[in-house]
């Protein structure tokens, strides 16, 4: 065994105690081997947290990656109007090379701030495996299918390519890469290849993903078409189990509620995404009191406009006070709970927590910060003050993937370049 210790700091644990204590990670397994009193580990390497909070690695539990391409070009629009007019012309013309640099700008900025898994749906998804392999972080991966605006034939190309990626690069990266089946959503997605598709991924036992009920215009022409609620309708199509998670579900009513926690689907709340597109307050509280799990994402940075998981728990406590008009609402530990141990389930993988036989994915908090002190409660610290940018180590899989905000893995300099380059020559292309 050859083992890393992540020593002197304080630890977060999976009941919400803060600790000293001292990580002892297998980095063979790529699993926590232990979690020890101070001072008594002895183990091949050491990762020093000293003056730091030792906490899960967060998982963004819905993003499109590759997004940060598309960062602060639309800004200050409805879903529809966005998507239509400022984000599909540009996708058009998406190159391979496009998605690669996207990914590698966003996995940066991830790992830069305590991110060490996500789910994503997008385009040349095989681009966005390769950067994860490289990065050395996790994600659950699917390929975007939609009908809207294809023929039939361009359509079910589209959903054959989906199966394909999620039956062809599941456990690959060491098994960091997972995959899933990922209509785009429940109004996009033609319900005669819902029918269709949607049993074979059953059939592989492949984890589906989807936008739903994010905008009342994705309620209202359901309701009018079938008469049912969205939720009812994807019920129905047999989308919602326990290895399905959905994005969003802002506008659900109780019956929705009921059906979701029967089913013990995830809901992905996307706070940052769905203020800034003025989609509405996702009922968090309510969809945790009624037993539903619930995952953070932050989905992609063209609505939101950062990857920053700690912005994001931020943003669901004040969004979920608002939505149910009291204070008590989504508090702290709801808070961490959704960005950490929620999504981790949601997405399936065995991280989020820091305990024994977990996977060994953790950040490292710099708390000798001003806006950090005193130190009455690092819980509320967590999810009331800390930014991505306190941390100072970030572990995935057992691999250090940044110390002392240095990347070890990717080249920061090289990374944003070519961003930079390639969203420019994407933007040009797209209004020649
Ligand atoms: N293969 C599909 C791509 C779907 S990928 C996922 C899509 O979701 C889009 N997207 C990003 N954020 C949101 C959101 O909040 N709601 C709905 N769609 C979004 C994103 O721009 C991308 O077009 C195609 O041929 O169009
Ligand atoms: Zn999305």
């Amino acid at each position: 065994m050859d083992t890393l210790a992540v020593t002197g700091g304080e630890v977060l644990r999976p009941d919400h105690s803060i600790d000293p204590a001292d990580v002892l990670i297998d980095t063979v397994t790529g699993t926590i081997d232990a979690v020890v009193e101070p001072g008594e580990v002895d183990a091949d390497r050491e990762l020093d947290a000293s003056g730091g909070l030792v906490v899960p690695g967060l998982v963004n539990a819905h993003t499109h990656v590759a997004m940060t391409l598309f960062r602060g070009s639309a800004d200050d629009k409805q879903l529809d109007d966005w998507l239509q007019e400022d984000i599909w012309p540009v996708e058009a013309e998406l190159q391979a090379g496009d998605v690669r640099a996207g990914a590698a700008l966003g996995i940066a900025e991830m790992i830069r701030s305590g991110t060490t898994a996500f789910a994503d749906m997008y385009f040349f998804m095989p681009e966005v495996a390769a950067v994860v392999e490289e990065a050395g972080v996790r994600a659950r991966l699917g390929h975007g299918a939609i009908t809207v605006g294809k023929d039939d034939e361009a359509a079910h190309e589209d959903f054959r390519a989906g199966l394909e990626f999620a039956r062809e690069y599941d456990g690959t990266a060491d098994g960091r890469v997972r995959t899933m089946f990922t209509p785009h959503s429940l109004t996009t997605v033609d319900e005669s290849f819902y029918r269709e598709y949607v049993p074979k991924a059953r059939e592989d036992d492949i984890p589906i993903h989807f936008h739903a009920n994010e905008t009342e215009n994705e309620v209202d022409p359901l309701v009018e078409e079938y008469d049912q609620r969205p939720l009812e309708y994807a019920d129905d199509l047999g989308l919602l189990a326990e290895n399905s998670f959905l994005a969003h579900g802002v506008h659900v009513d109780d019956r929705e509620i009921e059906l979701l926690a029967e089913r013990e689907t995830a809901v992905i709340h996307n706070p940052a995404s769905n203020m800034k597109l003025a989609s509405g307050m996702a009922p968090v509280q309510k969809l945790l009191d009624a037993g539903v799990p619930v995952g953070l994402g932050t989905d992609g940075a063209a609505s939101n406009n950062d990857l920053d998981m700690f912005d994001e728990m931020r943003d669901a406590a004040m969004i979920g006070k608002l939505a149910a008009g009291d204070a008590r609402a989504v508090d702290a530990p709801a808070a961490v709970e959704m960005a950490t141990a929620g999504s981790a389930a949601a997405v399936g993988f065995d991280s989020g927590r820091i305990e024994a036989g977990a996977n060994a994915d953790l950040a490292v908090i710099d708390l000798d910060k001003p806006h950090l002190t005193p130190r009455h409660d690092l819980l509320s610290h967590l999810v009331y003050a800390v930014k991505g940018s306190d941390v100072r180590h970030t572990v995935c899989d057992g691999t250090v993937l940044m110390a002392d905000r240095e990347l070890q893995t990717l080249d920061l300099e090289e990374v944003i370049d070519d961003a930079r380059e390639r969203a420019e020559a994407l933007f040009d292309r797209a209004q020649a």
